[in-house]
């Protein structure tokens, strides 16, 4: 990968858990126009990886850097850094409506955003029109709109994972970090999903970057510009897919991780799903 200032940059990061080397030396790239994958057998690091760029695991050794300058994430200070994340699972507020959680997700800090409505706090009309006009065409964006009154415990699973990523994206986030987004998903919702994401990077308004850590391996070799393939902590290959999906080193890993625990995931990154007992 070719090194740029621009996007997110990790060089050498180290993460120890206890005597466990979780990550070892890890460097990657995310630049600004481009969707990069994480993959890798299980245990391979990459939680710990999307767990260091929010600021939920500070590493021990190594730097991040965002357009070139030092990068130090704290998981309440991400939005304000320009960066979003979606998590494995979905976690919508039951108590607001789809709207209303892709408004919260449109405010930039405690004090000047939705909360103070949450609050019961007074705010602008103009200002809360203003957000509710975001947070539609963001939705209308994903093709959920029409779901906007709705409480999300009464939407399929598929719509409420594009409503969390309709919050993600209200922030109008440059980078965006996706863990595990089709997970739960099925084949059909998975392709729309790519999609999506494929888009992100290129669109005319408020483009965003993506990281994103996938166990689908059909979703990851059709989005990604460029993938990582990590394995017991360490970077063993990086490359575009096509390159990734012909490297010995990385069918090997996969190999390795199914003899170890037999009948677990596919043996080769062609397949939808990782080794080391990947789940779908
Ligand atoms: N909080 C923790 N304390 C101790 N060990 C941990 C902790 N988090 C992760 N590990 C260990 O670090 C290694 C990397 O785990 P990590 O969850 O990052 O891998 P992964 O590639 O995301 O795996 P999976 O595909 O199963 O989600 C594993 O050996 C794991 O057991």
């Amino acid at each position: 990968m070719a090194m740029t200032e621009h996007g997110l940059a990790m060089h050498g990061i180290g993460v120890r858990f206890g005597g466990l080397t979780a990550l070892d030396g890890v460097s990657l790239q995310v630049p600004p126009d481009q969707v990069v994958g994480v993959i890798g057998p299980n245990g391979a690091g990459k939680t710990t990886l999307f767990n260091v760029v929010c600021g939920l695991v500070e590493p021990a050794a190594g730097a991040l850097t965002l357009d070139g300058r030092p990068l130090r994430p704290r998981p309440h200070r991400l939005t304000r850094l320009g960066i979003a994340r979606t998590l494995q699972g979905v976690g919508l507020f039951a108590g607001l409506t789809v709207l209303e959680n892709v408004m919260v997700g449109a405010t930039n800090s405690a004090r000047a955003g939705f909360a103070p409505a949450l609050l019961g706090l007074p705010r602008s009309d103009r200002d809360e029109r203003r957000l509710r006009a975001h947070a539609l065409t963001i939705l209308d964006g994903l093709g959920v709109a029409d779901q906007a009154g709705a409480a999300p415990g009464t939407l399929p699973f598929a719509v409420r994972k594009r409503v969390a990523l309709a919050r993600a994206l209200a922030s109008r986030p440059r980078l965006l970090l996706l863990d595990e987004p089709a997970g739960g998903l099925g084949a059909e919702d998975i392709e729309a999903l790519g999609e999506l994401i494929r888009d992100l990077p290129h669109r005319v308004e408020h483009p965003c970057a993506v990281l994103l850590v996938e166990h689908h391996m059909d979703l990851v070799m059709a989005v990604c510009d460029q993938i990582v393939v990590l394995d017991f902590g360490r970077v063993i290959a990086a490359g575009p897919p096509e390159v990734i999906r012909d490297d010995p080193r990385v069918t090997e890993a996969y190999l390795g991780a199914t003899v170890e625990q037999s009948g677990a995931g596919t043996p080769t990154p062609d397949g939808a799903e990782a080794g080391r007992g990947a789940t779908a």
